[in-house]
C-alpha cells in the first residue's frame, strides 16, 4: 500500500506551458495526515472506495507505467480542493513501480504524476507539494524534479469545512479568472515569504481568496465566523471548502461536512 497526503493549496498563481515539465504553479500549500491509499490491482481500471470510476488523471499514470489497475481508498471528498487527484496519481505511480519492480527514481514517478495532472487539468502544483511535504512554498513552478520549493515544518491541527465541489478544470480553463488569480497569487506568495509563519499563511491566504475573486459569499461568511471566535481561516483552493485554526465551533452554524487533520512533513508512506 502507498499513502500520499492531501495537498491543501492556500495561495497560487498559474504557469501554463505546452511542456508539462515546465507547467505548474507558484504558491503555498501544505500536506496533512489524511490522504489517499493506493493498492496495485489485478482488475483493470481505477476503483475509488470500491467503485469503478472514470479518473483520466490516474488512467494516464497506469498507461505510462504499464499498470493494469489500482484500488484507491480515501475519506476525503473529490473535487473539493484536497488534491485527491494528485495524491491518487502519485500513489498509483509509486504502487505500480513497486508492483512491477521498475526501480524508477522517486522524482521520475513524481514527474509522471505531475504530467498526468497538468495534461488533464486536474492540478498544477499539488504533486510538487505532495512530493516534498510540510508547508511547501513553490518558488519555481514545474514538475517536481524541475521545481524549487521552500519547505517549512509546523505542528498544528487544521479544521476543514466542505461546502461543495469546484471542478479544477473549469477554473483553470477560464482566462479571465486566471488573470486575477495570477495577479493576487504572485503578490501573496511574496508577502508570505517575508514572514513564513503559519499565522501569516492564513493572513495572506485570506487576502488571496478575496483578491482573486474565488471566495463566494458563503465562504467569506464562514471565514468571518471563525475569526469572530478568535480563530483563523481561509479558502481551500480549488474547492468550496474552508481550512481553519480553531474553526470547529464556528463551523457548527453552517451546513457541510467537517473534519480535522494534522499538518505532516511526511507526505508519502509505504
Ligand atoms: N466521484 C467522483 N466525483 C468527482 N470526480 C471524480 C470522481 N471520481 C473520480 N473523479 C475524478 O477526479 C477528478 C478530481 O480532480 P480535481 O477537480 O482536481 O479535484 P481534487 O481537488 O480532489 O484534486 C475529476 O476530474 C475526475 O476525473
Ligand atoms: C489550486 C490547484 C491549481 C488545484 O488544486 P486542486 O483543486 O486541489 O486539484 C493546485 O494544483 C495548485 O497549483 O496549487
Amino acid at each position: 500500500m502507498t499513502f500520499v497526503s492531501a495537498s491543501i493549496t492556500a495561495i497560487f498563481s498559474t504557469k501554463i506551458d505546452r511542456d508539462p515539465k515546465k507547467a505548474g504553479s507558484y504558491g503555498v500549500g501544505f500536506t496533512v495526515d489524511m490522504g489517499v491509499e493506493a493498492r496495485a490491482s489485478e482488475k483493470n481500471g481505477v476503483f475509488l472506495n470500491g467503485e469503478r470510476v472514470s479518473f483520466p488523471t490516474v488512467e494516464h499514470v497506469l498507461e505510462r507505467l504499464g499498470g493494469k489497475g489500482v484500488d484507491l481508498r480515501t475519506r476525503l471528498p473529490v473535487s473539493c480542493g484536497f488534491g485527491v487527484s494528485g495524491a491518487s496519481a502519485l500513489a498509483t505511480a509509486v504502487e505500480i513501480s513497486l508492483q512491477k519492480g521498475l526501480n524508477l527514481p522517486f522524482f521520475r514517478l513524481a514527474d509522471i504524476a505531475h504530467e498526468a495532472e497538468v495534461v488533464n487539468r486536474t492540478g498544477l502544483g499539488d504533486v510538487v507539494t505532495q512530493s516534498f511535504g510540510g508547508i511547501v512554498a513553490r518558488v519555481r513552478p514545474g514538475s517536481p524534479s524541475k521545481s524549487r520549493v521552500e519547505r517549512f515544518l509546523s505542528r498544528a491541527e487544521v479544521d476543514f469545512l466542505v461546502l461543495g465541489q469546484m471542478p479544477t478544470k473549469e477554473v483553470l480553463g477560464d482566462e479571465v479568472k486566471r488573470r486575477s488569480i495570477n495577479q493576487a497569487g504572485k503578490k501573496r506568495l511574496k508577502e508570505f515569504l517575508k514572514k513564513p509563519s503559519l499565522e501569516n499563511l492564513f493572513v495572506q491566504a485570506k487576502k488571496f481568496s478575496l483578491e482573486s475573486g474565488l471566495a463566494d459569499d458563503e465562504i467569506v461568511d464562514v471565514i468571518e465566523a471563525v475569526e469572530s471566535r478568535g480563530g483563523l481561516a481561509s479558502m481551500v483552493m480549488l474547492g468550496r471548502s474552508v481550512f481553519a485554526l480553531n474553526g470547529k465551533g464556528a463551523f457548527e452554524e453552517f451546513g457541510g461536512d467537517s473534519f480535522s487533520a494534522r499538518i505532516t512533513g511526511c507526505s508519502v508512506r509505504l
